[in-house]
């Protein structure tokens, strides 16, 4: 599949390398302001295709966009140290306005793949700048947050992250919902796993892990300045997904009609991702407290998209 992406700063030219080593693209095009930047990005990611599966990758202005399956925006501002994810919301709103228009006047087909922050309520603005459904306007939400939920419980538990089944759901950023009561290792819930395992979970675990997760994207900008070999990779997960029509369960956001009361707020769910995008969402069971703190995410995020919703056109 010709896989487009839209800003090739850290995010979207490790994305595109991801993409190409994975093989999930076979085809990948990136697109800058800074077209010195897009076409240097370019060439070194197509030295690598010697090591990987047969691939184009190049570099274009918006009309070499057409054909694609998958248009990624990872354009942008990206946090400074310190700064949240929101703070970023008003640059970055009047960046989509921009480059939206321009991509489906040259991928009028393309699934739109948000990676830029912050991330659900510029999938929100993409879902109602570009006027296409919700299913095809998709934002990598927690999939990355997963991720780590997973990759710091397997390391606890002593064994690889792809045997630990644990989610992450809501914003993707400081409200997000680790649901710790539908975590499961080896068939077992995971404080039961974790016995078995002769790791048991203790309160201290279940914070340090809480506050790895949550933090994750702070620490490791204020040690290396950005993030983004995992968002790579998550990127690159999902547009294997939809490539292979996989229908995949993976957290991924979109603008829903109603989360827990909260209407229109586009946040992170399991959802059913293949060729159309997201076929089906799925409503995780969630204890008490869970429920309470994704209600609490959706109105973050709800308050968020309607403080700058004003300003769009
Ligand atoms: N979804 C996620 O999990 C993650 C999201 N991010 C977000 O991804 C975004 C990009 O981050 P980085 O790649 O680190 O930033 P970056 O600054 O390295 O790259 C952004 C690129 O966007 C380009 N750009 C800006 N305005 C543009 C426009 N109007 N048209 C075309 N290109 C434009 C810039 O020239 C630059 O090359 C940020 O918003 C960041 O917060 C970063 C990591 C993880
Ligand atoms: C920067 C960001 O959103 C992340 O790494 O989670």
């Amino acid at each position: 599949m010709k896989v487009g992406i839209v800003g090739a700063g850290a995010v979207g030219a490790t994305a595109g390398f991801a993409m190409v080593m994975s093989g999930s693209a076979s085809e990948v095009v990136l697109v800058d302001m800074n077209e010195k930047l897009a076409a240097a990005q370019a060439q070194d990611i197509a030295h690598a295709v010697p090591f990987a599966r047969a691939a184009q990758v190049r570099h274009g202005g918006y009309a070499a966009l057409a054909g694609a399956g998958v248009v990624v925006l990872a354009a942008g501002v990206a946090q400074r140290p310190g700064e949240t994810r929101l703070q970023l919301l008003e640059r970055n709103a009047a960046v989509f306005g921009a480059i939206i228009p321009a991509v489906l006047a040259a991928a009028p087909e393309a699934i739109l793949l948000v990676a830029t922050n912050p991330l659900d309520v510029m999938t929100q603005i993409a879902t109602r700048i570009s006027g296409l459904p919700p299913s095809r306007v998709i934002g990598s939400g927690t999939i990355l947050d997963t991720a780590r939920f997973r990759a710091l419980l397997a390391d606890r538990l002593g064994v690889t992250a792809k045997s630990v089944h644990a989610h992450v759901v809501g914003e993707h950023g400081d409200s997000e919902v680790l649901l710790w009561s539908g975590a499961t290792v080896a068939c077992l819930p995971v404080d039961r796993g974790a016995e078995r395992l002769k790791r048991p979970l203790t309160a201290e675990d279940r914070a340090a892990i809480d506050e790895g997760v949550r933090r994750a994207a702070y620490r490791i900008i204020d040690g290396k300045g950005h993030t983004a070999f995992g968002i790579a990779g998550g990127l690159s997960r999902i547009v294997a997904a939809i490539a292979g029509d996989e229908r995949a369960v993976l957290t991924c956001s979109i603008l829903n009609d109603e989360v827990l009361g909260v209407p229109d707020v586009a946040l992170s769910l399991p959802r059913v991702i293949g060729a159309g995008g997201v076929l089906e969402t799925v409503m995780p069971d969630l204890s008490e407290e869970e429920a309470a703190a994704l209600k609490r995410s959706a109105e973050i995020l709800k308050e968020a998209v309607t403080s700058v919703e004003k300003s769009l056109p």
